[in-house]
């Protein structure tokens, strides 16, 4: 629950390799290329700094990172037959284990030329998580803060907030309490503590905040086709604020 300064120094090598790898592969967006060969990319990275992914076999996932694009909402399977196009908006999501601790982060990649409303949505969603990283930064900010920060600011601008996944707590375990709703709640009200270790990692849809999951038992797409973006970070409360620790070394 509350870490300690070495854990908290732990955590933030795992973070800072998960976005190291991240940073690579948004590099790797461009027409062509498919989904199998960023994630065989994203594998090969981080075993070679030493990580495993958090994600392979995670509940029984078949691959080492998530690629979600355009309606795909999250838990996008990386495949050979997924080529990416002009026009695409892409979150790829990394879990990065390292000596023991987790780093969690994820990333909207622009693939070409993308329309204005797309661009809105992925700037707006990336907004949303700077809305609850300010909201948990505040003194005293309870863990419900995040959402009822995040929730206003995405339909202010039009868009909604899926409800159904949320951020969590982060440390030895992939995902620890609390969990960190991004809608306006009061159910999880409790005071975010010096060394709480977690991560905000909105997902915002341009239309209704419904979803639905394809039969292959992971793809989630947004119900009315609509498209969908996530950006994601894990980090620390501290005396000052919040400290992101998923950042490039
Ligand atoms: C593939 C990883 C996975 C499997 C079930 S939920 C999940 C997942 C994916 C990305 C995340 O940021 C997360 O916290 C969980
Ligand atoms: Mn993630
Ligand atoms: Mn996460």
């Amino acid at each position: 629950k509350v870490k300690t300064k070495k854990e908290i120094e732990l955590i933030r090598s795992a973070g800072a390799l998960a976005a190291e790898t991240l940073v690579r592969a948004g590099e790797m967006c461009k027409p062509g290329v498919n989904t199998l060969e960023i994630d065989e990319f994203i594998a090969h990275f981080t075993n070679k700094h030493g990580g495993i992914s958090a994600d392979f076999g995670y509940y029984g996932y078949p691959r080492y990172a998530c690629i979600s694009i355009n309606e795909v909402v999250c838990h996008g399977i990386p495949s050979k037959d997924t080529i990416l196009k002009d026009g695409d908006i892409v979150n790829i999501d990394i879990t990065t284990i390292l000596n023991g601790y987790h780093g969690d982060c994820s990333a909207m990649f622009c693939v070409g030329n993308v329309s204005e409303q797309a661009k809105d949505l992925v700037k707006v969603t990336k907004e949303c998580m700077e809305e609850g990283i300010r909201a948990a930064a505040m003194p005293k900010a309870r863990f419900s803060d995040i959402g009822c920060a995040i929730q206003p600011y995405a339909e202010d601008h039009g868009y909604s907030v899926v409800r159904d996944y949320c951020g969590h707590g982060i440390g030895r375990g992939f995902h620890e309490e609390p969990n960190v709703l991004h809608y306006a709640n009061r159910e999880i009200n409790n005071m975010i503590e010096i060394g709480n270790v977690f991560t905000i990692e909105p997902m915002i849809n341009a239309g209704k905040p419904d979803i639905k999951q394809l039969s292959d038992g992971w793809t989630v797409v947004t119900s009315d086709g609509s498209l969908s973006a996530q950006w994601e970070h894990t980090m620390v409360k501290t005396k000052d604020g919040i400290d992101i620790l998923t950042l490039p070394r």
